[in-house]
C-alpha cells in the first residue's frame, strides 16, 4: 500500500461504502445483536451526523467502519478497496493511511507535547522525515488556532485546546475520512462551535468526508445529512 499523500477521493467514489453489517457483542446468555443491518456510503466532502438513543448502535458501528472492529456479516469498502476481509496488516495500514479518530476523551499523552502528539500518526505511517512531520505538526496546530503552543505539555492545556490538538492529531496523514464520536461533547458552547466550524471548514477545503455521533441538535443540524439510528439499524 502506498504510503504517498493520497489524491482526493473522486466526487464520485464513495469514501466509504458498508453494506449489511451485523455485529453481536458480548458471551452467551448476555450477548446482544448490536447492529442489525447498516448499510451506508459516505462521499467526499460531506459532514454526516449520527444520533440516535443510548445503547442503539453507533459507538459499536463507529468502530465496525474505523476497521477497528470486525463485523459478524456484511463488507465495508474504503476508497474502493474492500476491507472488510483484508488480513489485520492490511487493515492497519489502511487506518493509519485513510482514517482519522476524534473521540470525546481525546487520548493524547500527557508527557508529550502538543506537536508531539500531532506527530505520532507521522510516526506510525513512517512517510515523513523527522524535520516533514515536525513541520507539518505545526502547519495542522496552525490551523487548529494553536501554532504558539507547540511545545507546550498537552497537560498544560485547557480542555477546549486539548480537543484541537486532537483534532490536528486526526488529520496528521491527510485521511479522507474522519470518524468522531461526541467531538465536541466534553466542551462548552464556544469552543464547540469553534470545534464545529473547524471540522466543516476542513471538510469543504480538502475533501474529507466526516461521520459525527452527536447528541447536540444544533450541531447535528448544521451537518449535510443528518442519519438517525435505531436498535442497530438506520431509520427514516
Ligand atoms: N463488549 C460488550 N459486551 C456486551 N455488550 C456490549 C459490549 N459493548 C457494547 N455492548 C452493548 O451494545 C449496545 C450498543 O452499544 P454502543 O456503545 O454501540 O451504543 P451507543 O449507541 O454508542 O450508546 P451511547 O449513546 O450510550 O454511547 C449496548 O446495549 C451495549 O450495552
Amino acid at each position: 500500500m502506498s504510503t504517498e499523500t493520497p489524491v482526493p477521493t473522486p466526487a464520485s467514489q464513495p469514501v466509504l461504502r458498508a453494506e449489511n453489517l451485523h455485529r453481536s457483542l458480548g458471551e452467551g446468555e448476555s450477548r446482544v445483536h448490536v447492529l442489525r443491518g447498516i448499510n451506508l456510503q459516505l462521499k467526499p466532502a460531506m459532514t454526516y451526523s449520527v444520533a440516535g438513543p443510548s445503547g442503539c448502535g453507533k459507538s459499536t458501528m463507529l468502530y465496525l467502519l474505523g476497521l477497528l472492529d470486525r463485523q459478524d456479516k456484511g463488507q465495508i469498502w474504503i476508497r474502493g478497496e474492500l476491507m472488510s476481509d483484508a488480513s489485520d496488516a492490511e487493515r492497519t495500514a489502511a487506518r493509519s493511511r485513510h482514517i482519522g479518530f476524534v473521540f470525546q476523551f481525546h487520548f493524547l499523552l500527557p508527557e508529550f507535547s502538543a506537536a508531539e502528539n500531532v506527530m505520532l500518526p507521522m510516526k506510525k505511517l513512517g512517510a515523513r522525515s523527522p524535520e516533514e512531520m515536525r513541520s507539518r505538526a505545526e502547519y495542522l496546530l496552525g490551523l487548529v488556532g494553536l501554532g504558539a503552543k507547540a511545545d507546550r505539555l498537552a497537560t498544560h492545556l485547557s480542555g477546549g485546546e486539548q480537543q484541537r490538538v486532537a483534532i490536528a492529531r486526526s488529520l496528521a496523514n491527510d485521511p479522507a475520512l474522519l470518524l468522531a464520536d461526541e467531538p465536541t461533547g466534553n466542551l462548552d458552547v464556544a469552543n464547540s462551535n469553534m470545534v464545529f466550524d473547524l471540522l466543516q471548514r476542513l471538510t469543504r477545503e480538502t475533501g474529507q468526508a466526516i461521520l459525527m455521533v452527536t447528541h447536540n441538535p444544533e450541531l447535528a443540524e448544521r451537518t449535510d445529512a443528518r442519519l438517525r439510528m435505531q436498535d442497530g439499524q438506520f431509520v427514516v
